[in-house]
């Protein structure tokens, strides 16, 4: 299926945000190891979280996380410690996504787990048990998620858990939000430079809210941004938010959308400015680049954003994606080992008529859709890729003024 899009002429809306998965899925794995008879407040109604509940609510060892990360890499960690025999798998695409450094990593602290296909991806096959734990060293630069992953289940390991993070840390904001979780969990780790350190202890049961989605925020900012004098009002969002991608209030900024908070939320207003080029490096806000990077283009504004060597890893490959669907629109971008893309400001013909294809990816098919805003109708093809993370997104962009026809 493919829509077309025909944005407004001018936009005052206001938004209820869903809430964040990364937060929903961390609170699922928080409730159960502090077995909480509290539900999660405000859970994410997104697939990445409904794949983590129907594993918990399932009587079956055999659990499909389908597309989600955060499900494989968490679930992974936590089935280490049920006892019993677990099977866990995933997507095609989650089947070539790697997770040997986070298997190898619990093997170290005493799990038993086999690879059912190819080494060193999903589905894997888990034989829970109490877990040794100790020290342990692991590369902090592929995915976060990893660490996450082991730093909320150390508690329970026996000796608890040193890890030292090898070489550059990137989603390190992540990394902060799993350890301020685990504290609101009642239980402290302690972060040094390269170090964390977690003692063996217990969960207790807590009432929590998740907060809304700043990186579904960062979809309404690209908006305004390229709408005259549109005003949004996003509820929900947090100040003292601890997701990283609060950061894309300071980002936008320069593309002349400033943030005001307001009594349930933020207000999304024109500021009047305009950078002539970015330079950001974005190893802590990766989901952010899609964003970042289709609104400059847009707006004429030439940039290098770096630290993006984890894009080819996630959905899909978002480096190869984003190069080949501005393509359509007529913008050059290029990519620097894979780890950097910049822009200074080369066109091309476009071909506006191909639509833009999502790669099962949910931030393909955001960034891309207010692309609208110039080039009148967009079409994209299989829009139902915003499940992942957004599942209104469209309803909203519908509230909004934009008109959304099926194909
Ligand atoms: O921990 C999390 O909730 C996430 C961490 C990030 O992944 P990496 O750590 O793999 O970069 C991010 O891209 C993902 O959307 C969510
Ligand atoms: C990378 C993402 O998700 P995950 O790694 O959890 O599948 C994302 O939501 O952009």
């Amino acid at each position: 299926m493919s829509i077309l899009i025909t944005p407004p002429k001018e936009c005052r809306t206001t938004i209820n945000l869903p809430a964040s998965k990364s937060i929903s899925n961390r609170a699922l794995i928080l409730n159960a190891l502090s077995y909480s008879s509290y539900p999660v407040e405000n859970l994410s109604d997104c697939d990445d979280t409904r794949v983590m509940i129907d594993a918990f609510e399932s009587n079956n060892n055999k659990f499909d996380i389908h597309a989600a990360g955060t499900a494989m890499r968490f679930m992974t960690a936590f089935l280490s410690k049920i006892v019993g025999e677990w099977v866990i798998t995933g997507s095609d695409r989650m089947k070539q996504r790697p997770i040997g450094l986070l298997v190898d990593a619990l093997r170290s602290l005493g799990a038993r787990i086999e690879y059912l296909e190819k080494d060193g991806y999903p589905p894997l096959k888990i034989y829970g048990s109490a877990l040794k734990g100790g020290s342990l060293t692991l590369n902090g630069n592929v995915s976060s998620q990893y660490i996450s992953a082991l730093l909320m289940v150390a508690p329970y390991m026996e000796e608890g858990l040193d890890l030292t993070l090898a070489g550059n840390i990137i989603s390190r904001p992540y990394i902060g939000m799993t350890l301020k979780m685990m504290k609101v969990y009642g239980v402290d780790a302690v972060w040094n430079d390269h170090m964390i350190r977690v003692r063996p202890g217990e969960y207790r049961p807590v009432r929590f809210t998740v907060e809304s989605d700043w990186s579904a925020a960062s979809y309404w900012c690209e908006i305004a941004s390229l709408i005259p004098d549109a005003e949004v009002i996003l509820t929900g969002l947090q100040k003292d938010s601890v997701q990283g991608d609060s950061r894309i209030a300071s980002f936008f900024k320069e593309l002349g959308i400033s943030t005001q908070y307001v009594s349930d939320g933020v207000k999304l207003f024109h500021n009047g400015k305009l950078a002539k080029g970015l330079n950001f490096d974005l190893s802590d806000q990766p989901d952010l680049a899609q964003t970042l990077v289709v609104t400059c283009v847009l707006k004429g504004v030439h940039f290098r954003f770096s630290g993006l060597q984890s894009l080819k890893i996630k959905e899909t490959d978002r480096i190869e994606a984003l190069k080949v669907e501005l393509h359509k629109l007529g913008f050059v971008i290029k990519d620097i080992n894979g780890s950097v893309l910049v822009w200074n400001g080369e066109r091309c013909e476009p071909h506006y008529s191909l639509g833009i294809d999502t790669y099962d990816d949910h931030r393909m098919a955001m960034a891309f859709a207010p692309a609208s805003i110039l080039v009148n109708p967009l079409m994209i093809n299989h829009p139902q890729v915003v499940s992942k993370s957004y599942p209104g997104y469209w309803n909203d962009l519908k509230k909004s003024g934009f008109t959304i026809i099926e194909k």
